[in-house]
């Protein structure tokens, strides 16, 4: 998939991964919406984004992506300002063992809305031209961590349903392509909250093994996943696709024994 003239949707876009990506996506010039709950944060990344790539490129929404109602809106307001829609990147993300039900509803249900309204707008079902979706899980689906089991919940969700989508898809011809990323550590504000007892509450007993863990891994840069994200992307053979990125064998990915009938 050529970038030039495509558009995107970046949940969680304002900061971290999500504005790696963006970055990303405009040096190759594609038009991005940027859909994120921050709005400081946010009006402070699109104006720096406009310096660098010009005024017109991209948007910022306020948005909270469990608010259902509210995201059918940023999905909608991206389509009528810029035409179209091609690819979307679920990537907004939280660690909230103390309020776990909130971090299901962030990392997992509104992954799943968010799929589900990439696909109305994109899915030749609803006579669209077809797109990409590339949904954010963890290195915490492969490596379950005791300091965040309901976070480690939601990353291994996230692949089981992307790879099923991927497979309605297929059998479905909605010529939408859905891929998973699962980068290890990243050097983000995200990571600084394992030190947080209003985030990990009782876990957070566990942060020295947690800390262990990042210095024993090591911890990537957002520019190295954004790297990997768009080859996800780009890459019109990958449906279904699992990418691991870690420091020790950097972006690759998992394989899984094909299924006996
Ligand atoms: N930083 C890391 O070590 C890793 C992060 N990830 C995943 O990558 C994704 C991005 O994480 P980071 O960039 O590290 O986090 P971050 O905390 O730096 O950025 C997340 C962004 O999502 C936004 N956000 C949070 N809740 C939201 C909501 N309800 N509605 C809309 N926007 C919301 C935040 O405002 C923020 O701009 C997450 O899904 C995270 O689980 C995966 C593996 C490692
Ligand atoms: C404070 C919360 C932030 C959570 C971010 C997150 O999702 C990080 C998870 C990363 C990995 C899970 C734990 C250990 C495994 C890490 C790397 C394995 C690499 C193995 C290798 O091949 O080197």
């Amino acid at each position: 998939m050529a970038l030039r003239g495509k558009v995107a949707l970046v949940t969680g876009g304002a900061q971290g991964i999500g504005c790696a990506v963006v970055e990303s996506l405009l040096k190759n010039e594609a038009k991005v919406s940027i859909v994120d709950l921050n709005q400081e944060v946010g009006e402070k990344c699109k104006k720096q984004l406009d310096e660098q790539f010009g005024v017109g490129n991209c948007s910022f929404i306020q948005c909270d992506v469990t608010d259902a109602a509210k995201l059918q809106e940023a999905f909608q307001s991206t389509v009528d300002q810029f035409g179209r829609l091609d690819i979307v990147i679920n990537n907004a993300g939280i660690n909230n063992e103390k309020n776990w039900e909130k971090t299901i509803e962030v990392n997992l249900t509104s992954v799943i809305k968010g799929t589900y309204l990439g696909l109305e707008h994109m899915s030749k079902e609803h006579g669209k031209q077809g797109g990409v979706v590339i949904n954010v899980s963890s290195m915490a689906a492969f490596f379950h961590s005791p300091h965040q089991p309901v976070y480690t919940a939601t990353k291994h969700g996230v692949i089981g349903f992307s790879r099923a989508m991927a497979d309605a898809s297929e059998h479905g011809d909605y010529g939408v392509r859905i891929n998973t990323l699962c980068p290890a550590f990243v050097d983000t504000p995200l990571l600084h909250s394992v030190e947080l007892e209003e985030n990990m509450g009782k876990f957070v007993k566990f942060k020295d093994d947690f800390k262990h863990r990042m210095r024993k891994f090591g911890v990537l840069t957002p520019s190295l996943v954004a790297e990997g994200m768009m080859m996800m992307i780009t890459d019109s053979r990958l449906n279904g696709a699992v990418m691991k990125i870690t420091c020790s064998k950097g972006i690759h990915y998992h394989t899984y024994e094909p299924l006996s009938a």
